[in-house]
């Protein structure tokens, strides 16, 4: 059982308590490396321990959440810290709302959970450039994860602000957190950098003290340059790899002391346009019940995974660029829309042959709710807001500049040029060294032309007068999360040729497009005046009412291709229909007004609007189907719940 409870109270009297209550310098978590084994206060202790991610999760639901893991017999939490999610510009911090970390460990207090925290600064993840902020490559040259002076000084500004606020937390101080991660997985990076690695330790003990656990993180892999004197070294592997082997190289790192895998995978991520991955029940507790056998410590990477809302998803690049879907459902034991899975309860089953599980049953699922078919209207095209999208006018320049060096970080940036000459014949249009970053939306004077992709579609053909208006609409799909490339630049990073001509005197338009969904589409006079344009990306929204409490529910997009979706303001994240693998959108209950009160949703969709322009919810998700037809779920009769898909006209 996790120690008694720290006092459970407002994160400005911790301080104080911790000078005031007698107990807190007897509290200890500590390895014994006589006896291979945690001691917490002394006594013999063992984590079980699962992720979950605040930042994928709405606050509301956190407490939810952290109870569910709590009764499936665990006794801690294990979490990063993304810094790109709490200093959005330098020097400007943001701890509020589903960005209140303190509040967080507090939850995790109340649940009766541990925590073990990882701040990075990099974190991996799958979050859009594995947690460091698209900020620092306003440097082109910098070197990120060594020890280039310039990341250097970002980091120090950012722990400066960061390590203090989890000093009062640290479990011999009174709180809850028994042990720290210092960077991620750093052996998997090609820099191999200890002096980078020096220099976080250092930071980190004289930030946090000299009683904190600090560990590492590494696939067997990755010991060697992951690995640091006077940091425990922890490893992670799945259920399909030799434990054996792995824990025997471990024993190279760490002669004594607890075995720990820090990341055991209890399932896996998904990209779009890959088939949805999943990891066996019974693979899974087998791997555990072989570690809690041997006595070590695990943490279940992800116990409950979440969403990648807004733009925050990340990337890879194995051949294809392959961003990741915006559900983080990760086959794991709590579902995305947080509820128990089998998978969770032969977990709970095999925990409780090793230590005791809280009495009681586990929460049942939330209640799901189905809505529609909705038809959606047009609301305008985008290139017709751009006096709101870009209120301050375009930027200037001979070559097209990237999203870091006009400050755009996330979404979308429109580039203009005018065509110098005629070209009266089909014409190749392409962009050196692969250099869209990651998806370009062509039009000539408005009238959609074709999409550019990132190592997979380099050139279309058009054509077009002299002075005709050539716009190139940029996506940034989320920046690489992993792999040795991680300045990961966004937008033209070229500029475009024109069958032999380089094409220049660019202007940038930088597109607020959240501001313009959360602010102005309230007003109804927008949608007459804005739907002049012939074609291209384009908003489609209506509203609906829910009577009663209504529930979470699954967007469901049949016959739409690719785009992104706000409800009542909240960007709810991206899909990509046409590629799948997955097909719903989850939408949390708390986001959705009940009791007849009006919700709006808004698309802003990409490429092509299905002929008929209509949306469901469901009362389940979709994760792992790639739908190329119109497909529409009506309520079946009995059940109230969506029968076999009626397919309607072909898309
Ligand atoms: C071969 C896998 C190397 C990349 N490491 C991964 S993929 C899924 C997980 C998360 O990204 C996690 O943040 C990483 O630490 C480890 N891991």
């Amino acid at each position: 059982m996790a120690p008694k409870k720290p006092p459970c109270l407002p994160s400005l009297l911790l301080p104080l308590l911790t000078l005031l209550l007698p107990q807190a310098d007897t509290r200890s978590f500590i390895v014994d490396r006589e006896n291979d084994r945690f001691l917490l206060d002394g006594a013999p202790f063992r984590y079980v321990s699962g992720s979950l991610h605040y930042f994928r999760v709405p606050r509301v639901l956190w407490a939810d959440r952290l109870l569910k893991m709590r009764m499936s017999g665990l006794n801690a939490v294990q979490f990063y810290v993304p810094w790109n999610y709490h200093e959005p510009e330098p020097g400007v911090y943001n701890f509020n709302g589903s960005r209140d970390l303190t509040a967080f460990l507090n939850e995790a207090s109340i649940a009766d959970l541990l925590v073990i925290l990882r701040p990075g600064p990099y974190i991996c993840a799958e979050w859009e450039m594995g947690g460091l902020p698209a900020w620092l490559l306003q440097k082109p040259e910098i070197q990120l994860r060594t020890s280039d002076p310039d990341f250097l000084a970002a980091v120090d500004s950012w722990f400066k602000v960061l390590l203090p606020k989890l000093y009062p937390w640290l479990y011999h101080n009174g709180g809850n957190i028994i042990s720290i991660q210092v960077e991620n997985e750093y052996g998997s990076y090609k820099a191999c950098d200890f002096t980078y690695m020096r220099h976080l330790a250092g930071l980190f003990r004289a930030l946090l003290g000299d009683r904190i656990l600090l560990f590492t993180t590494d696939g067997p892999e990755g010991l060697k340059c992951g690995s640091l004197q006077g940091l425990y070294t922890t490893v992670d592997f799945g259920p399909a790899d030799n434990m054996t082997e792995i824990f025997a190289l471990l024993r190279k790192y760490e002669p004594h002391g607890p075995l720990v895998n820090s990341e055991y995978y209890t399932g896996w991520l998904d990209y779009w346009g890959q088939n949805h991955s999943t990891r066996s029940i019974s693979a899974v507790t087998k791997g555990l019940e072989n570690m809690l056998k041997l006595g070590a410590s695990v943490n279940m990477y992800m116990f409950h995974g979440g969403t990648n809302f807004g733009y925050w998803n990340g990337a890879d690049e194995k051949g294809r660029f392959l961003p990741i879907t915006t559900s983080y459902d990760y086959d794991a034991p709590i579902s995305e829309a947080g509820d128990p899975t089998p998978k969770l309860f032969a977990l709970r089953n095999v925990i409780s042959k090793f230590q005791e599980i809280p009495l009681g049953p586990l929460p049942p699922p939330s209640p799901k709710m189905m809505l529609g078919p909705l038809t959606l209207h047009l609301d305008g095209y985008l290139l017709s807001f751009l006096d709101i999208l870009c209120p301050h006018g375009p930027i200037r320049s001979i070559l097209p500049m990237t999203f870091e060096a006009v400050k755009q970080d996330h979404g979308f940036m429109l580039y203009r040029t005018y065509l110098t000459h005629t070209v009266s014949e089909p014409t190749q249009l392409w962009v050196p060294n692969n250099g869209v970053h990651d998806r370009a939306y062509v039009m000539v004077d408005g009238v959609f032309q074709g999409v550019l992709e990132r190592n997979m579609k380099h050139q279309l053909f058009l054509m077009g007068k002299m002075g005709a208006k050539l716009d190139i609409l940029l996506e940034n799909m989320g920046r690489l999360s992993f792999g040795s490339n991680s300045s990961d630049f966004k937008g033209l990073l070229e500029p475009p040729v024109l069958g032999q001509t380089a094409l220049t005197q660019w202007l940038m338009f930088p597109l607020k497009v959240d501001k313009l969904v959360k602010w102005w589409f309230p007003l109804p006079l927008l949608r007459s005046s804005h739907a002049q344009a012939p074609s291209g990306p384009t908003f489609y929204s209506t509203t609906f009412s829910i009577l009663g409490e209504g529930g979470d529910t699954f967007l469901f997009l049949p016959g739409w291709t690719k785009g992104q979706v706000w409800i009542n303001g909240f960007n709810l994240g991206r899909y990509w229909t046409r590629q799948g693998p997955q097909q719903t959108l989850y939408v949390p209950r708390p986001l959705l007004f009940s009791r007849g009160a009006l919700n709006k949703i808004t698309l802003l969709e990409l490429e092509n609007v299905p002929s008929e322009p209509q949306i469901q919810f469901l009362d389940r998700p979709i994760l792992n189907s790639t739908l190329h037809k119109t497909y529409i779920y009506s309520l079946s009769a009995d059940t109230q719940s969506p029968s076999e898909p009626m397919e309607l006209s072909g898309h």
